[in-house]
């Protein structure tokens, strides 16, 4: 799968000449970290891969990554960001997009940089500057009716995966309505039911990667802006004006 040339020969102009760079996104403990494990796993002897965690005080998700054995321990870089996770993945996208090329250069060519977001509320988004394209992960045990409340994630990233099927039963969730409710925000683009212990849809997320990296390669991915979180501000420990997000 992996695409012959250096970086250095094919020129940056090149469609696909650097790594596909796909973001992992959506609210805390849905997944995030075991989807990237997943996709590891299962495509590292077609594709070359890199990883890139966010963690806002620690490099946990890292550390998680590595102890799993997916990957080769340096090709997993931790970001911490210091500041909430979609500062880091959307105003100022700085040190991870410094991460992400640091790997492309010391491993390249790399065919794939997963980029994990810290666990974040429904808002949060990748921006195109960081990302070629991004996954919003969801999970059963957050409850049935998060699919419904849309937001950008939800309705625009280039696929919503709903995780952790496999709890859906013990925690009174139907799977087929809450992916009929996440196609429907999502105007009918894709949505994945998955489950880490369901390898049948592990297969069916690989293919959806190998689809994407294909048309990366080709130049016929266009990356889109899922689009900016609400505007909100952060307060100060005292209640005060800290920063804003408009
Ligand atoms: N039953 C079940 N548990 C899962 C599945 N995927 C992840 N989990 C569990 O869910 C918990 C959270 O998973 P993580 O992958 O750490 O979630 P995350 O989104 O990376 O978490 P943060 O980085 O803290 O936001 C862990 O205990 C996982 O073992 C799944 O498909 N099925």
């Amino acid at each position: 799968m992996g695409s012959e040339n250096t970086v250095e020969e094919q020129g940056t102009d090149t469609p696909g000449a650097r790594s596909l760079r796909l973001g992992v996104a959506g609210p805390v403990g849905t997944g995030k970290s075991s989807v990237i494990a997943a996709l590891c796993r299962a495509l590292s002897e077609e594709m070359r891969i890199g990883v890139v965690t966010n963690d806002i005080y620690t490099d946990e998700d890292a550390r998680f990554l590595k102890a799993e054995g997916v990957l080769p321990e340096e090709r997993i870089r931790a970001v911490e960001t210091g500041a909430c996770p979609h500062t880091a993945i959307r105003d100022d996208v700085t040190m991870n997009l410094l991460a992400v090329e640091d790997l492309e250069q010391d491993f390249a060519p790399l065919d794939i940089v997963l980029v994990e977001s810290g666990g974040d509320n429904l808002t949060a988004t990748f921006s195109p500057s960081l990302v070629d394209a991004q996954l919003f992960v969801l999970d059963v045990a957050g409850g049935g009716d998060v699919a419904r409340k849309g937001g950008p994630g939800i309705g625009r990233a280039d696929l919503v995966v709903v995780n952790k099927v496999d709890l859906a039963d013990h925690v009174g969730v139907d799977v087929p309505q809450m992916v009929d409710d996440a196609t429907r925000a999502r105007e009918g683009a894709p949505v994945l039911a998955l489950s880490g212990k369901r390898w049948g849809t592990v297969e069916q997320l690989c293919e959806w990667v190998r689809g994407l990296h294909r048309r990366h390669l080709s130049g016929t991915h266009v990356p889109t802006d899922p689009g900016p979180m609400a505007p909100h501000f952060h307060a100060d420990e005292e209640g005060g004006y800290l920063h804003s997000h408009v």
